[in-house]
């Protein structure tokens, strides 16, 4: 059985070639890879198979790209990021189609990542002409201190599957906004999406080798090393595992390059019995089901306070067996709610990544604040209370880089927390941290 959809522009669709200095091109060895459908198992289609030559000539050429794509206006970029952005939301529903034949993710999902995804460009034209330095007061009087921003050069972006456009264009935007070229690397399972968006960056006028798509899926390994080692690429911007992120990390010391992760979640999802249960049961339906459990910061750890336990597990399961699966089969998972977890069980410290919601009973404040912290991972955390004051309590407790309080969908380009950790860090480090800084260079002194 096939899902192969008809797309209103058949173009989008890009098999057998890549997209190196403005052109579509197959790899140098001519070989390829199959990429399936994860709904049927059935063949979408084959794409290069890249390997160190082939991506050494796509940093080559966002290196000869970049002295003049540098000196762009930022204003320049801002209307190409804008026109690139445009071409997404004109072709919305073929990218949705897209992402559903290879991601397997349900058509509304899709269609929401295409918007979401297209948000990054919207938002990075807006703020291209923005990065601005500052003016400091000297230790010497009469003296001033002027910084500038600087793009850093070449960036290499590693994305994973699970978001085939928005983890994309989340690293492109920034990019392209500072003035820098990159090399991106579509992920193996899912790199037609990614196909399609640098055909609309073709379409939108960008200089040719500023943005620059490679695939690979045996070579993955190969095109990883080649990215970190290469003393050209200045920076490497990676969305994934944290396996893979320590990885790349220990790669890309010797080269000591400027590195950005967003690795592995493992949301705590609180109900305190002050609750509103109506926006507490929706929160977790929106947090925990979202693309069917598999983003980063889907709601892994549902914590309910004794008083309202059994109410909310009712509800919430209620919902849950509501849900309509579009087709059944081997390879799909029912939405399953689980009670009466506890710590010792593996859903407590391992990402689940999929549509299973565990249950954890808890009585206190403090009880539920220090298992939330127990994760070795603090990327995003949930709560619901009606207490102004334990709102703010709880929202500064919890060791992760974003908080959702009251809500389940924290998902927004404007926000600087999608910055994520390795380890345990403290809050204000995460949120000093904007991604509208994510591809420039520490400030210099003029
Ligand atoms: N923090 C975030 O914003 C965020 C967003 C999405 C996904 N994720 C995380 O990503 C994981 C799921 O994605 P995944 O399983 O595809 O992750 P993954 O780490 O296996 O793969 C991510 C990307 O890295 C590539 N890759 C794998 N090994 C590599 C290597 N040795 N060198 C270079 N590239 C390599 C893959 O081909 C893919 O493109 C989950 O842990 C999820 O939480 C995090
Ligand atoms: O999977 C992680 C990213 C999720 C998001 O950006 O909303």
């Amino acid at each position: 059985m096939s899902n192969a959809p008809q797309l209103k522009d058949p173009s989008l669709f890009k098999k057998d070639v890549a997209y190196i200095n403005g052109e579509w091109i197959k790899a140098q060895s001519g070989k390829t890879f199959e990429v399936h459908d994860p709904a049927t198992g059935s063949l979408i289609g084959t794409c290069p198979e890249m390997s160190r030559a082939d991506t050494t000539a796509a940093i080559a050429a966002a290196t000869a790209a970049f002295p003049t794509f540098r000196t762009t206006t930022p204003r320049q970029r801002a209307r190409w990021l804008h026109k690139w952005y445009t071409l997404m939301m004109d072709h919305a529903s073929d990218l949705a189609a897209l992402i559903t034949w290879e991601n397997g993710k349900p058509t509304a999902d899709a269609a929401g990542e295409v918007a979401y995804a297209a948000s990054f460009f919207e938002w990075f034209a807006e703020e291209a002409p923005r990065g601005d330095g500052d003016t400091i007061s000297a230790t010497v009087a009469g003296n001033r201190i002027f910084t500038i921003k600087e793009p850093v050069g070449v960036c290499g972006l590693i994305t994973p599957w699970n978001f085939p456009a928005a983890m994309i264009t989340r690293k492109i935007g920034p990019a392209i906004a500072a003035g820098c070229t990159l090399v991106a690397k579509s992920p193996g399972e899912t790199p037609f999406t990614g196909l399609a968006l640098a055909e609309l960056a073709h379409r939108a006028g960008i200089p040719k080798g500023v943005v620059n798509v490679v695939t690979a899926m045996q070579n993955t390994v190969e095109v990883g090393e080649t990215l970190t080692s290469s003393p050209e690429v200045r920076k490497v911007s990676f969305t994934g595992s944290t396996g893979v992120g320590k990885l790349l990390m220990k790669q890309s010391a010797d080269t000591l390059k400027k590195l950005s992760f967003e690795l592995g979640g493992n949301a705590p999802f609180i109900v305190f019995d002050d609750a509103d249960m109506d926006v507490a049961v929706n929160g977790a339906v929106a947090s925990k089901f979202r693309s069917s459990g598999q983003t980063c910061i889907c709601a892994n750890r549902i914590y309910v306070q004794k008083g309202v336990y059994e109410e909310f597990a009712k509800r919430f399961a209620e919902k849950v067996k509501s849900f309509k699966m579009e087709q059944m089969g081997a390879n799909f998972f029912e939405p399953t709610v689980i009670t009466g977890m506890n710590m010792q069980m593996q859903l407590a410290s391992e990402e689940t990544f999929g549509p299973v919601a565990g249950l954890f009973p808890f009585e206190t404040e403090k009880e539920v604040v220090d298992m939330a912290n127990t994760a070795d991972v603090g990327l995003a955390g949930y709560f619901f209370s009606k207490d102004l004051q334990r709102v703010y309590r709880v929202a500064e407790a919890l060791e992760v880089g974003m908080v959702g309080v009251n809500t389940g969908l924290i998902s927004d380009p404007a926000a600087p927390g999608m910055v994520k950790a390795l380890i345990k860090l403290h809050k204000e480090s995460f949120l000093s941290c904007q991604v509208v800084e994510l591809m420039l260079s520490s400030e210099a002194p003029m």
